[in-house]
């Protein structure tokens, strides 16, 4: 048995760092933009707040120069690790042209780079599900050693597509790995109104797969599961659901105030369990961080919002005739 949970997972000190910096990157990113909302900058924001840990973790078992990912949009940890960077989220998040998704015509959250294999989605919640499953069969029928990895929510687990992509998947043995991030609300609706079943993985069985359901607080958990999933897949054992179970720590997004659905002592509680604290906590029981080395960090990542942003800020806007690019007929 391993000292520490890292090593004994296969990770070194520098990953297990790198791990924390990209969650405290996503983190940062996400404040600031919440601070651009409020100041009338930018038009809209929805968060990854309380959630990076599973996407952090989720993302360093893939393999992330050649996976493909179809996240939801929270996922600013997944994004950040396959590659995105400040600038490219926040030329997003002002919707200007060099904006790499799309030249400004998403919405913010709704995250793509075709570079680094990131599939950009629909605003349909779930509509990702049958993408990643559909990159699965390809890759099977290529005889490719990936995986295509899919992120949603819980309350997106009702809708029918993810019905369809998983049982697809299931009876085809298509390398795909399903991660619902169950942050415990679908807007207003907490999960006890959302499944009849306890938990989300158990949907798996009814999909022919292995279904398990992890600590989403805990990238190490996360890391060690979609890992385990991934060599599954790979090995041509086909697909599995993980459940990473966290907390949604803002409101659902910037148009909504979530203290008419929940109690502030509840959102309070969890924030005990906010990962950037307990995996600082880790990481400097372990050796590995220092608080001069945390400050530094942070002092670091600052720098890197401030330069994303005033850079996006100051980035022109696409052209009005650019609206006519990309459609059907014009
Ligand atoms: C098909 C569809 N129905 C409704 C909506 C409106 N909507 C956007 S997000 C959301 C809640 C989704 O909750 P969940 O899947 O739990 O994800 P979370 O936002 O909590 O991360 C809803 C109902 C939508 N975008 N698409």
């Amino acid at each position: 048995m391993s000292k520490n949970r890292h090593e004994g997972l296969g990770l070194t000190d520098e990953q297990v760092l790198d791990m924390f910096k990209t969650m405290l990157l996503a983190r940062k990113i996400d404040e600031r933009m919440w601070l651009l909302n409020r100041a009338g900058k930018i038009p809209f924001v929805i968060s990854c707040q309380g959630q990076e840990a599973a996407q952090v973790g989720a993302s360093f078992a893939l393999d992330r120069e050649q996976d493909y990912v179809a996240p939801y949009y929270r996922d600013m940890g997944v994004v950040l690790a396959f590659g995105m960077t400040a600038k490219d989220l926040m030329l997003s998040g002002f919707a200007k042209n060099e904006d790499p998704n799309s030249g400004g015509r998403q919405m913010p959250g709704h995250f793509g780079q075709k570079k680094n294999r990131i599939l950009t989605g629909s605003s349909p919640v779930t509509t990702q599900v049958p993408h990643a499953v559909g990159v699965a069969l390809a890759a099977k029928m290529e005889k490719k050693d990936i995986v295509s990895f899919v992120t949603l929510g819980e309350g997106s687990s009702n809708q029918g597509d993810f019905h369809e992509g998983l049982n697809f998947a299931g009876v085809h043995k298509l390398p795909v790995i399903t991660m619902v991030e169950n942050n415990k609300y679908a807007i207003s609706v907490p999960i006890e109104r959302q499944l009849a079943c306890e938990k989300v993985s158990d949907r798996a069985q009814g999909y022919g797969m292995p279904g398990v359901t992890v600590d989403g607080n805990d990238p190490l958990a996360v890391y060690e599961a979609v890992k385990e999933a991934r060599d599954r897949a790979v090995k041509g054992d086909g697909p599995t659901l993980i459940e990473a179970v966290s907390y949604r720590l803002t409101a659902h997004s910037s148009d909504d105030d979530d203290r008419q659905y929940r109690e502030s002592e509840e959102v309070e509680e969890a924030k005990k369990k906010d990962s950037i604290i307990t995996f600082a906590s880790y990481l400097k029981e372990v050796g590995i961080l220092t608080d001069e080395v945390e400050k530094e960090i942070n002092g670091e990542i600052g720098n890197l919002v401030n330069e994303a942003t005033d850079y996006a800020e100051n980035a022109p806007y696409a052209d009005p005739e650019d609206a006519l690019k990309f459609v059907y007929e014009a």
